[in-house]
C-alpha cells in the first residue's frame, strides 16, 4: 500500500510543517510527537475516544499516554519502521477534533 511507505525526509518536513505543533519524536524511533493539552480530563478523553474510533477505522493506531488534561502522542507506522502518510492522516485528524472537545 503506497500510504504505508515510509515519507522522503524532503515531504516529512512538508507535512510536519503543515501539521499544528507536531514535531521529530525525541524517542530513538522514527516517529512524530505531540503533547495536547486540554483543560480536564473529561476533555482529554473525549479527544482520546474520538482519535481510537478513527484509528481503528484506519487500522492504524497511535502509542499515547494520559495524565489528566495531557495527552502524550507519538505516531510511527510499524512496518515501515517509519513516519508515513497514515501517520500524517491520523495526526491531522487529531489537530482537528482538538478544538472540538473544548466546552
Ligand atoms: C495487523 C494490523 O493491521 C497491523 O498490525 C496494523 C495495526 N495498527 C498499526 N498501527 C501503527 N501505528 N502501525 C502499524 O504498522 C500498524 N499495523
Amino acid at each position: 500500500m503506497p500510504q504505508a511507505e515510509k515519507l522522503t525526509p524532503d515531504a516529512r518536513k512538508a507535512a510536519l510543517a503543515d501539521l499544528n505543533g507536531w514535531s521529530d519524536s525525541q524517542d530513538t524511533r522514527d516517529a512524530i510527537a505531540k503533547t495536547f493539552e486540554f483543560k480536564n480530563f473529561v476533555e482529554a478523553f473525549g479527544f482520546m475516544t474520538q482519535a481510537a474510533l478513527k484509528a481503528e477505522k484506519m487500522d492504524h493506531h497511535p502509542e499515547w499516554s494520559n495524565v489528566y488534561g495531557k495527552v502524550d502522542v507519538v505516531l510511527t507506522t510499524h512496518s515501515a519502521d517509519g513516519v508515513t502518510e497514515l501517520d500524517i492522516k491520523l495526526a491531522q485528524f487529531m489537530d482537528k477534533i482538538q478544538e472540538r472537545v473544548k466546552s
